[in-house]
């Protein structure tokens, strides 16, 4: 279903997703009826800027960028949608969205691109395929990808990351210094903005809503970006809505 800039993909039983055209963002993923992202109630959806939450999409850049705002332009502006809601012989449901170069981007990033970014909804399970297309074979580019996912918890203090042992972390504020996680269990009790480099295919994160563990499992990505703006910087990003 379609409602104004949300697609909404529905399987049953309580369980959906919506997507915002605005930066191709998941705004929602319900599985029985619980909601596991978090969206800030003072998020912009007018277009202003990106929408603050969900599992949104960095592209071409990641961080601070000398050719336009942080994280790139792909969050930013509208996509289209190339095909469905559908739903599939088993019941799960999908929807492809597509990202077009256009003036707006040539001025910023003179590349030319087009991104199929297909979601599929699953009885307890997201699927997202990405892919990106140099329509121009002369001119090969370089970018940087990430879905940048904020999820909803009861008390992050008790959720366990567990996969990132052993790999090489940056921490985005000192982009020289290398260090490497020797914790099995890597738990949040304090701001952390860290790259970890190499992570394995897969990693999970216990103590989600209802108690749930979260496995994500990524093919062709090789970066994990772990961030908690905790109180201080919370209270800074204003469209978060916690200041004060
Ligand atoms: O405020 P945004 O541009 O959405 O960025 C939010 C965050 O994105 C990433 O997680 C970066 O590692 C952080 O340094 C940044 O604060």
């Amino acid at each position: 279903m379609i409602y104004g800039n949300q697609i909404v993909l529905n399987r049953g039983n309580y369980t959906s997703c919506s997507i915002n055209i605005l930066g191709a963002t998941v705004t929602s993923w319900r599985i029985y009826h619980k909601e596991q992202l978090f969206v800030s109630r003072e998020s912009h959806f007018s277009g202003l800027s990106h929408i603050r939450g969900g599992i949104s999409f960095v592209f071409p850049h990641f961080g601070p960028w000398c050719m336009g705002s942080r994280h790139g332009f792909a969050r930013n502006i509208a996509w289209s949608l190339e095909q469905g809601p559908e739903k599939l012989e088993n019941g799960d449901v999908f929807a492809m969205l597509s990202l077009d170069r256009d003036d707006y981007t040539d001025s910023l990033w003179n590349y030319k691109f087009k991104l199929m970014y297909k979601i599929t909804l699953c009885e307890q399970k997201l699927i997202f395929n990405i892919y990106v297309e140099n329509t121009c074979e002369n001119f090969p580019f370089e970018f940087e990808i990430l879905q940048h996912s904020l999820f909803k918890v009861p008390d992050v203090r008790k959720c366990e990351i567990i996969g990132l042992r052993n790999c090489s972390f940056k921490k985005a504020v000192k982009q020289d210094e290398t260090e490497v996680e020797d914790r099995e269990i890597v738990n949040i009790s304090a701001r952390i903005d860290r790259i970890y480099a190499k992570v394995p295919r897969e990693i999970t994160v216990s103590n989600m809503m209802d108690g749930g563990t979260l496995k994500i499992t990524r093919k062709n990505t090789y970066d994990v970006n772990l961030w908690n703006p905790w109180v201080a910087e919370t209270k800074q990003i204003k469209d978060l809505g916690m200041i004060g």
